[in-house]
């Protein structure tokens, strides 16, 4: 019944955004997780076969990759985006388009799947977030630093398009937190914060140096049903929907009253094709903030009580991650990316809380039946 409930709610959503690609093209498209909402309105530019990019994605097997595989497969043809990862894809992923090894540390390596596929753009996800990083700093040293100019080195090299996401962790206690803006003092306090930053800067000067094509968003916390998040600091607001259709209790280990910036994952992934899409001579810069909603733990409870009202949450705070939220922005400014590029989320958070609750709610109903 919860579910039923739920996805009429979600079929009536439908957002509508701005085109601002060079022929602007209206298609309707099924979305990577479109079965409770249904066909969604995709606006891109149009695109003929020949034109299509060859499209590498590193790290692709993380909460991210596989949903900007679909959309990108749906958009440039099945075979003409390659995943890629260091850990061995699931059966589902393996069976739905090409799948490689690829360890971004091995330069040769790198270099070789490029050369041998026509790669002509590259989305770089690998990385060691927020959590785990402070955790492991050689190896969050190691991955997002010298995994990251093996990157830019290849890209540059093959003149590639390289798209790499930089985050909300790429601010610090010293920036301006609420909204944090496009330019500022950048000071994080991770080292997931500090490679994020070196890596902005670091594509921004290639561009300027060599032209190398860089583009990069600011993502905020990401939000996704169908794949877990790799231990950053924003996962809370991923585990809470798992937890309230299974258990009806949450123990949240930020305060509650912690606000962060955050987007649905299908918001997050448009944009990421979008940015991409955009002709070069619109970006006035090369790394933009993007954003969707603001909310803290007690909020989103508050959201989700009102078609669960028995979920129980209670605050055992971590002061490890704790301490890097509080060093974050509490929303973002993304007005630049929004007049540059377009940007317009669709996904606000009552939308948010119907789509993640029918999505988790199926996702537990499968897991039951078998
Ligand atoms: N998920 C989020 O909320 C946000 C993500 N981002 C950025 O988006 C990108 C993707 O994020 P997620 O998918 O959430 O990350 P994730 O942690 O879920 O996945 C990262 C992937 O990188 C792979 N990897 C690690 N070492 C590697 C190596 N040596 N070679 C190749 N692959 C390696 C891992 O196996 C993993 O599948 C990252 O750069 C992250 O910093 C930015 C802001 C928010
Ligand atoms: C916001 C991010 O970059 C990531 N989800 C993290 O919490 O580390």
């Amino acid at each position: 019944m919860l579910l039923v409930q739920l996805m009429r709610g979600a079929a009536v959503h439908a957002g509508n955004r701005s085109p601002h690609c060079i022929e602007p093209m209206v298609s309707w498209v099924w979305g990577p997780s479109a079965q409770p909402s249904g066909l969604r309105r995709a606006h891109f530019s149009s695109c003929a076969d020949g034109d299509h990019p060859m499209v590498l994605i590193t790290g692709g097997l993380g909460q991210l990759g596989v949903a900007l595989a679909k959309l990108l497969r749906r958009r440039f043809g099945n075979n003409n985006v390659i995943l890629s990862d260091i850990r061995k894809p699931p059966d589902h992923v393996y069976n739905s388009g090409p799948f490689i090894f690829s360890d971004i540390l091995d330069f040769k390596n790198l270099r070789e799947i490029v050369v041998n596929n026509n790669i002509s753009w590259l989305v770089h996800y690998s990385a060691v977030l927020s959590a785990v990083g402070e955790r492991n700093v050689t190896l969050a040293k190691e991955v997002n630093i010298t995994g990251f100019h093996n990157i830019l080195d290849i890209a540059t090299e093959h003149s590639l398009r390289v798209f790499v996401p930089s985050t909300i962790g790429a601010f610090g206690p010293s920036s301006p937190r609420d909204p944090a803006p496009e330019l500022c003092v950048q000071r994080p306090r991770t080292i997931y914060g500090v490679s994020k930053v070196h890596a902005e800067l670091m594509g921004e000067y290639y561009h300027h140096r060599y032209g190398l094509d860089f583009r990069c968003l600011r993502y905020p916390g990401i939000i996704s049903a169908d794949s877990q998040p790799g231990g950053g600091t924003t996962d809370y607001a991923v585990q809470i929907f798992h937890s309230a259709v299974k258990t009806g209790q949450f123990e949240c280990y930020l305060r509650g009253d912690t606000q962060l910036p955050m987007m649905y994952i299908d918001d997050c992934v448009r944009a990421t094709v979008e940015f991409l899409e955009a002709p070069s001579d619109t970006l006035v810069s090369r790394t933009y903030n993007i954003n969707a909603m603001n909310f803290s733990p007690e909020e989103l409870t508050e959201q989700i009580q009102k078609v669960l009202p028995d979920l129980k949450v209670v605050y055992s705070v971590d002061p490890v991650r704790q301490a890097i939220a509080d060093g974050w922005p509490k929303a973002l400014d993304d007005s630049a990316a929004r007049r540059d590029w377009g940007w317009k989320h669709e996904y606000e958070l009552p939308e948010l809380v119907q789509t993640m609750l029918t999505h988790v709610s199926q996702g537990a109903q499968l897991a039951r039946a078998f």
